[in-house]
């Protein structure tokens, strides 16, 4: 398939496995403790301390360079319309996409932490694009309430306008809320940032591209969290089977119906929509994005994150 021999070109890509990967940490010093990082960790998710020092540590160290490099081309474009003092920093935006339960909320938050205790402090602020989703009543308008996670279920233009205006140093840009527990908008809250240095946005589809302007045309650099899509059907069941008696436990939860099933039964129902709404929105729309992504952690079968791929060019 061209996608994927496109997806391997050596020209492009650099393929390191873990011990090589690990080796480029170099002097980043280990700045989160196990009690931390335990609050960082998702549902279902494995991360250890290890794989904060071997996988996250030289991540941190390449986005440090990358970030004073790129303020270093702001700079230059300031020298060229003959602005000799910048009075302020262009927050740099970082993008991580991924399937529905690869993990990429807990890749998210320890890399937001770990980039927050740099020496220089950044303030670090991070976003979901859930919050971007249409509410349910207009997914029901418009009759695609079986399309949640597809690009056509997001407000892409808000999702645009959100990051351009952070970019552009807006003191306070506000993002909507969504909850899953209620599946749903939350009516009258909202994330607000307040000009951040780095603005990390997780969500399913931010590497997507289109022919008009889309939020991965401000990034600065993107994160792609990657596993066998038949490892991702696992986790995405095993983790549907343990909130049972968790968030689907609230009489609230969309999803409380499902709750009181045997594991036999909810098994069968996470399969479902695994199979009718989550691997398809991966194959068609997600996995096409990956060639795209400045970085690619690859997980294993264990959730274990065991090589690296980063674009060269
Ligand atoms: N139905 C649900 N109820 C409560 N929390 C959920 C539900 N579905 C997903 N989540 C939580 O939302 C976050 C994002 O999940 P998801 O979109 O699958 O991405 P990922 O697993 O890649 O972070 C995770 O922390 C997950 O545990
Ligand atoms: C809310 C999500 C679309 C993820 O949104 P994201 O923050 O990645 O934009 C996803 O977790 C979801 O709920 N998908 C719908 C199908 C399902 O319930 O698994």
């Amino acid at each position: 398939m061209a996608r994927l021999s496109h997806d391997r070109d050596p020209g492009l890509y650099l393929e390191l496995d873990r011990t090589q990967w690990r080796a480029l940490r170099q002097s980043m010093p280990m700045v989160l403790n196990e009690s931390e990082l335990e609050k960082l960790v998702g549902l279902g998710e494995q991360i250890d301390l290890n794989e904060v020092a071997e996988v996250y540590l030289p991540l941190s160290r390449l986005i440090h360079l990358q970030v004073e490099a790129r303020q270093r081309l702001f700079a230059a474009t300031s020298t060229f319309l003959g602005q000799r003092q910048r009075n302020r920093q262009v927050p740099f935006v970082i993008g991580i996409a991924g399937s529905v339960a690869v993990g990429k909320s807990t890749t998210a938050r320890v890399l937001a932490t770990l980039l927050s205790r740099w020496e220089t402090h950044p303030k670090v602020d991070l976003i979901t694009t859930d919050g971007f989703l249409l509410p349910t009543a207009e997914l029901e308008r418009r009759g695609i309430m079986h399309r949640k996670g597809f690009p056509e279920s997001y407000d892409r233009r808000a999702l645009l306008r959100f990051v351009t205006e952070v970019k552009s140093g807006n003191p306070l840009v506000t993002a909507p809320v969504y909850d899953h527990v209620t599946y749903d908008i939350v009516p009258d809250v909202v994330h607000t940032v307040q000009q951040p240095d780095i603005l990390i946005v997780e969500g399913l589809n931010v590497l997507q591209t289109g022919p008009t302007l889309t939020v991965s045309d401000l990034f600065d650099f993107s994160v792609y969290v990657d596993a066998k899509t038949s490892d991702i059907e696992k986790w995405y069941i095993s983790r549907f089977l343990q909130m049972r008696t968790g968030s689907f436990a609230d009489p609230e939860s969309h999803f409380h119906y499902y709750s009181s099933l045997t594991d036999a039964q909810a098994t069968i129902a996470a399969r479902d929509i695994w199979t009718s709404i989550n691997r398809p929105n991966l194959i068609e729309n997600i996995l096409p994005t990956r060639p795209r992504a400045t970085l690619v952690l690859r997980k294993d079968g264990n959730h274990a994150i065991n090589r690296v791929r980063l674009r060269k060019l």
